[in-house]
């Protein structure tokens, strides 16, 4: 016999769990100083010996970056919450829409709410034994999808009867990922009020020294922009494709060229229609409507430019949703039909 309070020995079903980065719980300097402290005492995301970080960290940083990104996060919250956190939902939404009864579609974040470790919890408890875990980011780095791993390892190590994990690989260069950003892109295009003569693709930066270290990122990002740069000015000849990194955090070299230069360059320069899109990220958030589509306008106008446009991400619209059941459905193959 069980004991009364044993979980059902029976259950047997199948997850997906959607991961994002995490976002902030309310656009405060109090709940930002929360998440920053979490996502930026993350080992992978900050890697400087942690003694010396710990002292920059607090003595400097969490003193005055939640006022200055609290303020960004208030532009662009929305009244389902944090942007990134509203479109991950309808992400689940959609997909768990697409893949029917058979499957529970779930969403955490890596930092802040709702948790990898309460998520897993409660998809073993909702009778998942088996789950893929997704993380939402097309280009492997060590800062992201790695530390989503390390996160899921955390919480595996917690639990006495785990479920079956996999877990969905990066797919910067997959056939469906790059033909989703060529139909959405480019329909987004041909709905403008002006032709863009350059579509700038702005991807998340990351200390130089990184790549020097053999991570991955750079060479993925630079390969997702190369495939969809070709498809892109074979649909609309003329244009001209160009790539940056933006959000550069702290004193160390970043990824070049950075977005901003590339912005003030190109008006400088002459561009006067300029598209910018991010194919890096999955969901629009503080680092697309805010530092691209407010202060990246401001920069290009400032220095000459006349007509800016921030194109969406893929969010749940239907060419991104395909490509995320494609993913996923792939990677259940032999879970379930
Ligand atoms: C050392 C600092 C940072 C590294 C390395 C880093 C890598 C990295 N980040 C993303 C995706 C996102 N980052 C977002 C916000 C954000 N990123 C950093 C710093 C680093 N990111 C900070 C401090 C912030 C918070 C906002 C701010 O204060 O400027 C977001 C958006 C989150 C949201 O709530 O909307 C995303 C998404 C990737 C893909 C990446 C490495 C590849
Ligand atoms: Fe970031
Ligand atoms: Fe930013």
């Amino acid at each position: 016999m069980l004991p009364p309070d044993h979980p059902p020995v029976a259950a047997s079903g199948t997850g997906v769990l959607l991961v994002n980065l995490g976002t902030p719980d309310a656009p405060t300097p109090a709940a930002v100083r929360r998440y920053l402290a979490e996502f930026l005492s993350d080992p992978r995301v900050v890697e400087i010996p942690p003694v010396i970080w710990r002292a920059i960290l607090h003595g400097v940083i969490l003193r005055t970056r939640p006022a200055k990104s609290a303020h960004a996060y208030a532009q662009v919250w929305t009244d389902k919450g944090s942007p990134l956190a509203a479109v991950t939902a309808a992400q689940a939404e959609g997909l768990q829409v697409r893949l029917g009864e058979g499957v529970q579609v779930d969403w955490a974040m890596r930092y802040g709410n709702p948790s990898i470790p309460a998520k897993l919890e409660a998809m073993k408890a909702a009778g998942c034994d088996r789950i893929l875990i997704a993380p939402l980011y097309p280009q492997y780095s060590g800062a992201t999808t790695a530390s989503v791993m390390d996160a899921l390892g955390d919480a595996l190590r917690a639990m006495r009867w785990q479920p079956a994990i996999r877990t969905l690989p990066p797919y910067h260069d997959d056939p469906a990922y790059i033909a989703a950003l060529e139909e959405d892109i480019a329909a987004q295009m041909a709905g403008l009020d002006f032709e863009p003569e350059v579509l700038l693709l702005s991807f998340h930066g990351m200390p130089e020294r990184t790549l020097h270290l053999g991570d991955p990122y750079h060479c993925h990002c630079r390969k997702t922009a190369r495939l969809l740069g070709e498809r892109l000015v074979q649909r609309l000849p003329g244009l001209r494709v160009e790539t940056s990194f933006q959000s550069r955090f702290g004193r160390a070299k970043w990824l070049e060229p950075a977005t901003e230069s590339v912005l003030e360059n190109e008006a400088k320069a002459g561009t006067r229609r300029l598209a910018i899109a991010a194919p890096g990220f999955s969901a629009d958030c503080v680092e697309t409507l805010e530092e691209l589509a407010i202060r990246g306008r401001e920069v290009f106008e400032s220095a000459g430019g006349e007509r800016y446009t921030t194109l969406a991400c893929l969010n749940d619209r239907a060419p991104g949703m395909a490509m995320m059941e494609t993913l996923v459905r792939r990677e259940l193959t032999g879970w379930w039909p």
